[in-house]
């Protein structure tokens, strides 16, 4: 039986115009053969015009998602974005802690290395930071990884899993191809170059939108994805596993993305096994994404210790 209606908002999104009332209960089906009885609605804002008008929407809600912020252009990284999105993020999780810090919050704003320890670094001055609840959503290049071994192997791409660890930046996204089920061989080539496609797909979008911005279909696929396994684990189902950027002891820094098991309560677990029996390429890469990892996590948490939050 489903524990709870569950409401879900969206902060930023591509829309334009108004925000939305919240809409009539309805069934969601996504990815899975699951519908969502008692899912009461979504609630979305493209842009906020007073802070009571987004703490009236914020209350009561379950799930947040965060896109809002700014993306990228051609010969930009991730990164570039800090100086903008840090403040938006800072902002909104300032909101969500005041008007709904029991809710799943979901990260999309990059650079997502650093906005999710802003985040956590926010909540923990408001009192309110539960690490089970706060995710960084690294749902697009596991899709990415699935996509590419799908067309590279001939496999049905619904059959396919690729687990991506590390975090989602450049070569701290780091595709465990020896971890794909079903089983699949690759040459070392083959592994070399779909490891530097899956880390560069993001920006090949941003080149290819040529200033236009970055992925955005891809990504609303990605989100309705990670928000759909979120629903489900809210909902009561107890084999809810997707891959994500959360606080993390599996390997030595604070944030890592893994597999995550997702329960009523947030994170039930970390999953360790697809980091253990690493080929030694995917060994080699994941000591070499450690210190830019860690470098963009200290950046957020460095950031938000400097800003005055009042709980
Ligand atoms: N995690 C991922 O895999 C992933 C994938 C794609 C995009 N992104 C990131 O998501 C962010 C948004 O990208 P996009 O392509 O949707 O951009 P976009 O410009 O199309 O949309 C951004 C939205 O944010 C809103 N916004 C801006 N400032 C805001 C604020 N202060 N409060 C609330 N809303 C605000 C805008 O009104 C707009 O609706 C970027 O940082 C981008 O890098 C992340
Ligand atoms: O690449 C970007 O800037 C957006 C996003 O992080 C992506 O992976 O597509």
């Amino acid at each position: 039986m489903a524990a709870s209606a569950a409401a879900t908002f969206t902060i930023g999104t591509a829309q334009t115009g108004r925000s939305l009332p919240q809409s009539n209960p309805f069934g969601l089906k996504f990815n899975s053969l699951v519908n969502f009885k008692t899912f009461s609605g979504l609630k979305a804002m493209s842009s906020i015009r007073c802070a009571s008008e987004l703490a009236n929407c914020l209350k009561g809600v379950d799930v947040v998602v965060i896109p809002a912020g700014v993306p990228r252009k051609p010969g930009m990284t991730r990164d570039d974005l800090f100086n903008i999105n840090a403040g938006i993020v800072r902002d909104l999780v300032t909101a969500v802690a005041d008007n709904c810090p029991g809710a799943f919050i979901h990260i999309i704003s990059n650079p997502v290395n650093s906005t999710v320890p802003i985040a956590a670094e926010i909540l923990k001055q408001k009192g309110v930071y539960d690490p089970k609840k706060l995710f960084g959503v690294t749902t697009l290049d596991v899709v990415r990884a699935n996509t590419f071994v799908a067309q590279k192997k001939n496999l049905r791409l619904i059959d396919v899993d690729v687990p991506v660890v590390g975090g989602h930046a450049g070569i701290t996204i780091l595709p465990l191809l020896s971890k794909t089920r079903p089983t699949a061989n690759f040459t070392d080539e083959e592994i070399e170059a779909l490891t530097v496609r899956i880390q560069n797909a993001g920006t090949e979008v941003v080149e290819a939108k040529a200033g236009a911005g970055s992925a955005t279909l891809s990504m609303a696929y990605a989100a309705a994805r990670f928000v759909e396994s979120s629903l489900r684990a809210l909902d009561g189902d107890a084999d809810v596993y997707e891959c994500s950027f959360v606080e993390s002891d599996l390997t030595d820094l604070p944030f890592f993305a893994s597999r995550v098991k997702i329960g009523r309560k947030g994170v039930e677990a970390l999953i360790p096994t697809d980091l253990q029996g690493l080929s030694e390429y995917e060994q080699k890469a994941l000591e070499a994404l450690k210190p830019e990892l860690k470098a963009s996590i200290e950046k957020g948490i460095a950031f938000a210790q400097k800003q005055t939050v009042s709980a």
